[in-house]
C-alpha cells in the first residue's frame, strides 16, 4: 500500500521546492512531479516538511515526590497533534540505580508510545558502576547522549569532579554530554534564604534562579567538557549569560550545542507576578521565565546559528500536583507542558513575524538535532529512504490554543489563549497518518524506539583535533642530570 502526498510544496532545511511525496513500508521511496498512489493526501496550499523532533520531554517522570502526568501515550499523541514525529526522553536512575535498570524502566513505559521515539541516559550518581554500565548504554542500547544536572542539589545534581569523569568517559565512547546549567550549590542557599525571609510564593522560584546562575553554570561546563573533549549540549537555554558563553565557545571553535525552548521563547517573567496562585505554579519550571531582553537574545541565536534547537522540555503537572508547593515554593513540582504547541508557536512568532525563514524553522524543530543525535538522515529529512515522518503543514489553519481541546492529560496550557496560525493538516508517523484534518488517528504502540550510533561526524573532528594539540613533552638535549 503506497501514500502520496500531492500538490504540496517541499521544505527542508536547505531547499524548497514543489513536489509529491510517495511513501511505502513507512518510507519514502519517491519524490517528483504527478506522482500516484493507493491513498493520495491533498497538500494543496501546504509545506511538507519533516516532522518535527523534540529532544527534550520528561514523559511520566518520577520527580520532586510525583510523576509527571503526561505518559508515552497521551505525550506522543499530542505530539503528533502538533507535528512532531519524535521525542526524546530521559531515563533517570534513582541514586544508586544502575543504567542498565533505568533503562529498562523506561522501555517498559514507552510500549506505549505512538511515535518513535529516544532516550538520552542521566548521569544522576558516579561510580564504576555508571562507569562500566556507561560503555554498554552506548555500544549495545544506542544511547550515545547523557545529561548532567548541575542544580537540584540534594537529589539529581552531580558535582564538577563527577561531571569531569563522565565526560571523559563519554569522550572515549564518542557520546555527548548534556547539561543542565544551573549553579545548585547557590540556588539551594538563594532558595532556604527566600523561605526565612517569608518568600514562599512562585515568584520566589524565579528569585532564587537569577540568570546568573545560570550563566556560570553554562561556563563551567563548557570548560569541563573542552578539557575533557567531549561535545557539549546545553539544555533549556534561557539567557543572555548562558547564550553568550555558548556563543563564545562556538566562536573559538568548540563543539557546543544550545537548545532554547518554546516557552523561554514566547512567555516571560510576569506570568510568576500574577495574582493567582495557580496560574504563576503551573509556569514554575528550571530555569525560570525571563524577560524581553532574554528572549531577544535567544531569537537571535536562532537566526545567527549561535542556538541550534528548539525544544519544550516538556514535563507536565496537573494543577494538583503544583499545589504541593502551597507555603514553600521549593516544593511547586517544576516542568510546564509544550509538545503540542511547539511548532505551531514557533511557527506564528518565528516564522510569521519574519525571525525564521521556513527552512531555519525546519533547522530547528527537526533537521539539526537530527543530526547531533546521530540519526540523520533516517529522521529529520525529506529525502529517498528517510523515515515518513513528515508534517503537511497549513499556514492558513488558526486556532486558539486552550487547554479543553488539548491532548496532554493536563487540566491547563501555559499558552491558553493565545492564537497560532499555521498547523498541520496531516502528521505522518513511518507513513501512518496519525493527524488527518484536525481527526486524531494515532495508534498506540506504534512508536518504536531509535538506536543511535556513537561518534558522529564532530565526535570524530573533535578527537582528532583534541589528538593533534594534546600536549607532549618536548624532546630536549643535553638534560641536566639529577641531583644526588
Ligand atoms: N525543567 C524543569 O523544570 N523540569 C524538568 C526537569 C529538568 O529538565 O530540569
Ligand atoms: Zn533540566
Ligand atoms: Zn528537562
Amino acid at each position: 500500500m503506497s501514500t502520496v502526498i500531492r500538490n504540496g510544496t517541499v521544505v527542508t532545511a536547505d531547499l524548497t521546492y514543489p513536489a509529491d511525496v510517495k511513501i511505502e513500508g513507512g518510507r519514502i521511496v519517491e519524490i517528483g512531479k504527478g506522482l500516484k498512489g493507493d491513498t493520495e493526501l491533498d497538500a494543496t496550499g501546504c509545506y511538507v516538511m519533516p516532522g518535527g523532533i523534540d529532544p527534550h520531554t520528561h514523559l511520566e517522570m518520577p520527580f520532586m515526590g510525583t510523576y509527571s502526568s503526561d505518559d508515552f501515550e497521551s505525550g506522543t499523541r499530542a505530539a503528533l497533534s502538533g507535528g512532531t514525529t519524535m521525542v526524546v526522553d530521559f531515563a533517570l536512575p534513582a541514586p544508586g540505580q544502575g543504567l542498565h535498570d533505568a533503562l529498562q524502566m523506561w522501555h517498559n513505559k514507552s510500549g506505549r508510545a505512538s511515535c518513535d521515539y529516544s532516550y538520552h541516559m542521566a548521569v544522576t550518581w558516579w561510580g564504576e558502576q555508571v562507569f562500566d554500565e556507561m560503555k554498554t548504554v552506548v555500544e549495545k542500547e544506542g544511547i550515545t547522549t547523557f545529561k548532567h544536572f548541575m542544580a537540584y542539589k540534594g537529589a539529581l545534581m552531580v558535582n564538577d569532579d563527577e561531571m569531569y569523569a563522565s565526560f571523559q568517559r563519554l569522550a572515549e565512547l564518542g557520546g555527548i554530554a548534556l547539561v543542565h546549567a544551573e549553579n545548585g550549590d547557590v540556588v539551594a542557599e538563594l532558595s532556604a534564604k527566600l523561605l526565612r525571609e517569608g518568600n514562599t510564593g512562585p515568584e520566589a522560584h524565579a528569585y532564587s534562579r537569577p540568570t546568573q546562575v545560570e550563566g556560570e553554570a553554562t561556563n563551567r561546563a563548557i570548560m569541563i567538557a573542552d578539557m575533557t573533549g567531549v561535545p557539549l549540549y546545553v539544555v533549556h537555554v534561557s539567557c543572555e549569560e548562558a547564550h553568550e558563553a555558548i556563543r563564545r565557545a562556538r566562536m573559538q571553535g568548540k563543539r557546543v550545542w544550545g537548545e532554547p525552548l518554546i516557552q523561554h521563547l514566547t512567555l516571560d517573567e510576569s506570568e510568576y507576578f500574577n495574582a493567582d496562585w495557580d496560574h504563576a505554579a503551573r509556569r514554575v519550571m528550571s530555569p525560570p521565565f525571563r524577560n524581553q531582553k532574554h528572549q531577544d537574545s535567544l531569537w537571535a541565536g536562532l537566526q545567527s546559528g549561535s542556538l541550534s534547537v528548539v525544544a519544550t522540555d516538556h514535563c507536565a503537572f496537573t494543577t494538583e500536583q503544583k499545589r504541593f508547593g502551597v507555603g514553600d515554593f521549593t516544593k511547586i513540582p517544576n516542568g510546564t507542558g509544550g509538545l503540542e504547541d511547539r511548532l505551531p508557536m514557533l511557527w506564528t512568532h518565528g516564522v510569521a513575524t519574519g525571525r525564521l525563514t521556513p527552512n531555519e524553522f525546519v533547522a530547528v524543530t527537526s533537521t539539526n538535532i537530527a543530526k547531533i543525535l546521530n540519526c540523520y538522515p533516517r529522521k529529520g529529512a525529506i529525502l529517498v529512504g528517510a523515515d515518513a515522518d513528515i508534517v503537511v503543514w497549513d499556514p492558513a489553519k488558526e486556532k486558539t490554543i486552550t487547554a479543553s481541546a488539548q491532548q496532554s492529560a493536563i487540566d491547563y496550557n501555559v499558552f491558553e489563549g493565545q492564537t497560532v496560525k499555521g498547523l498541520p493538516r496531516f502528521t505522518l508517523t513511518r507513513g501512518h497518518v496519525a493527524v488527518h484534518d484536525g481527526e486524531m488517528r494515532t495508534q498506540e504502540g506504534h512508536g518504536q524506539f531509535v538506536k543511535r550510533e556513537a561518534n558522529n561526524p564532530v565526535n570524530k573532528a573533535l578527537s582528532s583535533w583534541k589528538a593533534l594539540t594534546s600536549p607532549r613533552p618536548v624532546e630536549r638535549t643535553g638534560i641536566p642530570a639529577t641531583g644526588v
